[in-house]
C-alpha cells in the first residue's frame, strides 16, 4: 500500500461494511442499499484496502450491493478483486448477496434476479425455520467458443481442449486447457494429481499468459469420479482462494464438453463443496452456502 490515508468514506462518514464467505472464498460488502457508496474512482484503491491482509481489513474483494438500472433486476452487484480490477460476476459472492439482501428485509421473494457484468443472474434461496441454508443460483449459459473470452485464436472456434505453452520460473511446459466464459473467463486445466500442482508458481503464469488479453481464472481439476471432481483455483485479480463459484461452473461445462464427467458434479474446492449442474436448458445451476463473518466499521486514520 502506498504512503498517506486509504480511501474509506463516503459522504464524509466511515464505511459499514460486512463480511461474508462461500466456502471460504471471502468478501466485502458494502450495502449501497442503505448508504452512500465512495465516488467510482476510489472503488479499486477501496478494494486494495480494505483487502489488505495486513494493512486492511483482509479479503478476497471487495463487493457491492447496488440498486438496479435495469428494468426486470431488484438488486445489481459489483465485484473488485483484492487487487482492484473488476471482475464481471462472482458466483460465492452473488449467494452471500442474496442471503444478505433478504436477511435485511430488502427484498420478501425466495427467487429474485441480481444486474452483474454477466447480465442478468438469479439467485433462489433455501429456507429452513426462516434461515437462508443454502442458495441455487441460475449461472447462464456457459460460452465455449473461443471469442467469447478473449484469448487469442480465431474467434469462434471452441476452445473445448487446445494447447497452451506456459513458461513459469523459467520452464516451458505445455498443457490442455479447456478456456470458456461464465461471464467472466476461466481456463480450465485437468491434471493427474492436483496436490501435486505448483499453484503459486502456475498460477500467476496462467493469470498473465499473453493468450488471456484480460487475464484468466485458472482452476487445475483432477477427476474423482464421472460425478466428482477436486480443484485448486487461482483467481484473476486475487490469487489462491478457498473456492470460486463461477470457476466450479466452468469445471462443470469443461468436464462435461471433454467426456470426463457427466453434466452434474460435486466440484471440491479447499474450503468445501459445490454442486453443480448444466441442464438440458443450457443453464448452469450452482447450489452452496453463504455464511457470515463480521460487522465491520471501516475507518482508517
Ligand atoms: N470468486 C469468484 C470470482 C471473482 C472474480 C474473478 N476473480 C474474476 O476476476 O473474474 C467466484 O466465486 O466466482
Amino acid at each position: 500500500m502506498t504512503a498517506g490515508r486509504p480511501p474509506g468514506r463516503a459522504a464524509g462518514r466511515p464505511l459499514r461494511l460486512t463480511k461474508m464467505h462461500g466456502l471460504g472464498n471471502n468478501y466485502l460488502f458494502l450495502d449501497g442499499l442503505s448508504g452512500p457508496v465512495p465516488p467510482d474512482q476510489e472503488l479499486p484503491a477501496l478494494a486494495r484496502a480494505v483487502s489488505d491482509r495486513n494493512f486492511g481489513i483482509g479479503s478476497d474483494g471487495l463487493i457491492l450491493v447496488l440498486p438496479p438500472r435495469e428494468a426486470g433486476a431488484q438488486f445489481r452487484m459489483r465485484i473488485f478483486n483484492a487487487d482492484g480490477s473488476e471482475g464481471e460476476m462472482c458466483g460465492n459472492g452473488i449467494r452471500c448477496l442474496a442471503r444478505l439482501v433478504y436477511d435485511r428485509g430488502y427484498t420478501r421473494a425466495e427467487e429474485f434476479t441480481v444486474e452483474t457484468g454477466a447480465g442478468p443472474i438469479r439467485p433462489r434461496l433455501h429456507l429452513e425455520n426462516g434461515e437462508v441454508v443454502a442458495v441455487t443460483v441460475d449461472m447462464g449459459v456457459p460460452r465455449l467458443e473461443r471469442g467469447a473470452i478473449p484469448m487469442a485464436g480465431p474467434a469462434g472456434e471452441r476452445a473445448v481442449e487446445v494447447p497452451l505453452e506456459v513458461e513459469a520460473a523459467g520452464e516451458r511446459r505445455t498443457f490442455t486447457v479447456t478456456a470458456l466464459s461464465m461471464g467472466n473467463p476461466h481456463c480450465v486445466v485437468f491434471v493427474d494429481d492436483v496436490a501435486a500442482v505448483d499453484l503459486a508458481r502456475l498460477g500467476p503464469a496462467f493469470e498473465h499468459h499473453p493468450a488471456f488479453p484480460q487475464r484468466v481464472n485458472t482452476h487445475f481439476t483432477q477427476v474423482l469420479s464421472p460425478q466428482r471432481v477436486r480443484v485448486r483455483v487461482w483467481e484473476r485479480g486475487s490469487g489462491p482462494t478457498l473456492a470460486c463459484g463461477t470457476g466450479a461452473c466452468a469445471v462443470a461445462v469443461a468436464g462435461a464438453v471433454t467426456g470426463r464427467t457427466g453434466r452434474r458434479v460435486t466440484v471440491e474446492l479447499p474450503g468445501g463443496a459445490l454442486d453443480i449442474r448444466w441442464d438440458e436448458d443450457g443453464h448452469v445451476y450452482m447450489t452452496g452456502p453463504a455464511a457470515y463473518i463480521a460487522d465491520v466499521t471501516y475507518d482508517p486514520r
